[in-house]
């Protein structure tokens, strides 16, 4: 671990830092025990796709602790960084280019049971609802904008519940595992991080990914409208209640196994 430590802090050097890229989420982490907590929530000799190695704050230690890893990174530099250390590693593959286009082909072709990462933040929201369409036998630990954790997280009745707490349920248990101050990344981002462990709840969904993923965007389109309103023309009142769901509700106080209920009641009528 010391190894894996000097290693890191010497690879990202302060030219590094400088040239950090706002545009790609650029923000380094730096904080060793972090690092240590969000390695040590996978387990040893599992196979994972890391998204965003940068320089390899998490990459060095992932790289120690599972039997195979695949980074995606869109920056030409820290690609051409990881594609000549995979020449001399075969536990490593590198896909250099955009996570949003390249996810579901690695996904097929390396059938991680993790993906880790810090992500970049100006596409976490999107990436987190393509991500969780992924029934993985691991699980996932993400890096995010504490902002977005705490919606990821949060319950039904919470001001935050919203689309992507429900949608991250359809696989997966969700629990919040750290918490990090701006001071632990470099250069430091304006917000607070947190991140977040997904591990399968082992359920079998009662209707498809992406049949929920409709409904939800609808029925979160007005937060403050009723779902009847959200809703209308499409299910009506009679029709929420004969699936035990008081129509005059808010989209924000149904937890997931009443949205599944709605999706279903959709998918019948179509
Ligand atoms: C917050 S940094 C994390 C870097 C490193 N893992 C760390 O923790 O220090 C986000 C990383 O994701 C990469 N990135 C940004 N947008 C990307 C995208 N669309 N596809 C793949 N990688 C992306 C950035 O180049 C950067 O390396």
């Amino acid at each position: 671990m010391i190894g894996a430590v000097i290693g890191y802090a010497s690879a990202m050097s302060s030219h590094l830092e400088q040239q950090a890229k706002k545009s790609l989420g650029q923000h380094f982490l730096r904080d060793f025990s972090a690092i240590r907590r969000i390695v040590s929530a996978i387990p040893e000799g599992a196979t994972a796709i890391e998204i965003g190695p940068g320089p390899g704050a998490l990459t060095e230690s992932l790289l120690k602790r599972v039997s195979h890893l695949t980074v995606i990174e869109m920056d030409n530099r820290f690609a051409a960084q990881w594609q000549g250390e995979a020449e001399e590693n075969p536990a490593l593959s590198v896909i250099h280019g955009d996570v949003m286009q390249e996810l579901d082909g690695a996904i097929v072709s390396c059938a991680p049971q993790w993906i880790a990462g810090n992500l970049p933040y100006n596409i976490s929201g999107p990436l987190t609802a393509k991500l969780a369409g992924f029934s993985l036998s691991g699980g996932m630990v993400l890096m995010y904008q504490r902002e977005v954790a705490e919606r990821i997280a949060s319950e039904p009745g919470s001001k935050v519940y919203g689309g992507l707490s429900v949608l991250v349920r359809h696989y997966y248990d969700v629990r919040r595992l750290l918490t990090l101050p701006p001071g632990a990344f470099s250069p430091p981002p304006k917000v607070h991080s947190a991140v977040i462990l997904m591990t399968p709840h082992g359920k079998t969904p009662p209707c498809s990914y992406e049949s929920l993923q409709k409904a939800v965007r609808q029925g979160f389109a007005h937060r403050r409208k009723t779902i009847a309103n959200n809703f209308r023309g499409d299910l009506s009142a009679e029709q929420f209640e004969s699936i035990g769901i008081d129509p005059r509700k808010r989209p924000e106080q149904l937890d997931y196994d009443a949205w599944s209920r709605i999706t279903l009641a959709l998918s019948r009528r179509d």
